[in-house]
């Protein structure tokens, strides 16, 4: 058996075993098999009375033992042309234990016409109808969906399958197997179809305008499947609409489970899309269970304005900046009710420790659905309803509008790495550190200076910080801005301007110090032989063009 060939092995040779014999008597006769006269109670192959019932589609009510034994046989008789998928697949049948286990397989490439429904930051989804296959029967003919999977990253295709073979339940899209395109040897994960495809177009379909008790009941699913997903331990790591997807009965289920927990092990990779990354990713910070929270603030966001976050805005650093610097966020519309925005506030908190666990969100959206499907007129529902009138009236005229759901053509809402931005930030976040390491350095030379500038003014009342803003990025120096301007007269402060703005290397430094009081306290300070360092600044080597500075060298 050849293994890591990267091709998957077409004509898998038939097996004499129950799996055949099986499959034959059901072909030959279904009706014979699932007679009533057919013993129940024992098993197909040894005819062992079962210990334990497999009601497993291929081996139809035989024994654990045989099972096995059968499963195993059949081992040597494929391959992936990878061992480590081979390895997924393998378990996975050697796991499933009930009809709706998860039981992987390879499947010829014969899935028919395949249509294009969609394309992520990594793949494109094809739909297709699954074809007759080495083992199950009770797919045939359904429809599935395709995904490619680069070939590079195998071993995500591996990991994915595990990850979801290992979740495995209800709220997961079932993946029933790989096969391989021969034409150009794509590997791709053969899938559950999701009828209404994704969340996010799913909201901005035109057929359904989503009712808030609507919007209440689909969250409230959402949140309960990362309630599941967090309770065994994992962090989904790319949450978003386009990864929630809608089946037949319009319940949404959470896509993209393994390639986000892939992502774990390369620790400064970061994938996914802009609005819905928490801010303290940015900052290198771990994953937790709160980042994929902040995420479904944004879900919820999405819920209440019908458009996917900052839309109307380029995602690039200057976005990100502002979101992790500034915190800023997506406007709140007049149509959302109160305890949502305060829900949705608490979850987009830039504290991750200070958003509400799965757990909460879901108690607490639980109690809304109630109450809603009760008719219990609690001051929230109330005030759901009063929105309920305000937003059909308003995104039944908005939402024929084009302009609703433009957006700008840089924000994009495929998953994509988010290295270059981190770089940029850390770079960025050393400059600042450096900057507030060498004041620190200069205020504890200053402290002479500062108690003479301060000793006509109250102690610590007007104690208060700095904040000095790199393009949005607030550092702030505990000097005391307050003492500094109570000694300052007001006349001094206009001439000199209190706020100078320098522009050094495109980053915007905006300084409240009032400089030229400084400079003079700096000059004597300078002649009086104390080394002292000023409050102007130098980024990256280069100076300000400020007059403190110049001065400041000169002496
Ligand atoms: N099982 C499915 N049923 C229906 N539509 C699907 C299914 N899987 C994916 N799609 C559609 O294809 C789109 C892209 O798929 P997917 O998100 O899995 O790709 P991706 O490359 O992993 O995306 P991402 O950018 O999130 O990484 C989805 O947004 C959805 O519209």
């Amino acid at each position: 058996m050849s293994q890591d060939t990267g091709k998957l092995s077409q004509s898998i040779p038939p097996i004499k075993s129950g799996f055949w014999l099986w499959t034959d008597v059901y072909k030959q006769n279904p009706n014979d098999f699932l007679s009533k006269e057919r013993p129940r109670d024992r098993c197909f192959i040894c005819n062992n009375k079962y210990s334990q019932q497999f009601e497993t589609v291929p081996t139809a009510y035989n024994c654990e033992k045989c099972y096995q034994m059968i499963i195993e046989e059949d081992f040597k008789n494929w391959t992936s042309g990878y061992q480590e998928l081979d390895m997924v697949i393998r378990q996975s049948q050697l796991n499933a234990k009930k009809s709706n286990d998860m039981f992987l397989e390879i499947f010829p490439f014969n899935f028919g016409y395949l249509e294009e429904i969609g394309n992520g930051g990594f793949s494109t989804v094809y739909l297709g109808v699954i074809p007759e296959s080495r083992y199950w029967k009770q797919y045939q003919y359904n429809r599935v969906v395709l995904k490619t999977f680069p070939s590079n990253i195998i071993t995500n295709l591996a990991k994915e399958l595990e990850l979801n073979s290992r979740l495995h339940c209800d709220f997961v899209p079932k993946y029933y197997g790989i096969t391989q395109n021969p034409d150009n040897g794509q590997y791709m994960i053969v899938m559950q179809y999701a009828t209404y495809g994704d969340l996010r177009r799913y909201l901005q379909s035109s057929e359904t305008l989503i009712s808030w008790k609507y919007a209440i009941y689909l969250s409230r699913w959402i949140i309960e499947s990362l309630y599941e997903i967090h309770n065994r331990g994992f962090i989904h790591k790319n949450f978003h609409t386009g990864n929630i997807l809608i089946d037949h009965t319009k319940r949404p289920l959470i896509a993209d489970i393994g390639l986000t927990s892939f992502i774990e092990e390369k620790s400064n990779e970061v994938i996914g899309v802009t609005p819905y990354i928490a801010p303290e990713i940015f900052d290198l910070k771990p994953y937790t269970q709160a980042a994929d929270i902040y995420s479904f603030a944004m879900i919820m966001w999405e819920f209440s304005s019908l458009q996917p976050p900052f839309g109307k805005l380029a995602h690039d650093y200057n976005l990100l900046i502002n979101i992790c610097k500034n915190n800023l966020r997506p406007t709140v519309t007049d149509t959302t009710p109160k305890c949502w925005v305060d829900l949705m506030q608490q979850c987009w908190d830039p504290d991750p420790k200070k958003r509400p666990t799965a757990l909460q969100v879901l108690q607490k959206l639980n109690e809304w659905y109630q109450c809603y499907e009760s008719n219990i007129l609690t001051e929230d529902i109330k005030q759901f309803l009063i929105c309920e009138e305000e937003r059909y009236k308003f995104y039944s005229i908005e939402r024929k509008i084009e302009e609703h759901y433009s957006t700008h053509p840089q924000a994009i809402y495929k998953s994509r790495s988010m290295s270059h931005y981190i770089s940029l930030m850390q770079s960025c976040q050393i400059d600042c550190n450096e900057e507030l390491e060498r004041r620190s350095i200069g205020n504890s030379l200053n402290s002479l200076k500062k108690k003479r500038l301060y000793s006509n003014t109250e102690p610590e009342a007007n104690e208060t910080d700095i904040t000095q803003q790199f393009d949005g990025i607030s550092i702030d120096s505990h000097l005391s801005k307050k003492r500094l301007y109570s000694i300052q007269e007001k006349s001094e402060q206009e001439r000199n301007g209190a706020n100078t703005i320098q522009r050094i290397d495109g980053v915007t430094f905006n300084s409240n110090l009032p400089k030229k009081r400084l400079y003079s306290e700096e000059q004597e300070k300078s002649e009086s032989g104390t080394n002292e360092i000023d409050a102007t600044q130098q980024i990256n080597g280069i100076s300000p063009n400020s007059l403190l500075y110049k001065k400041f060298r000169r002496t």
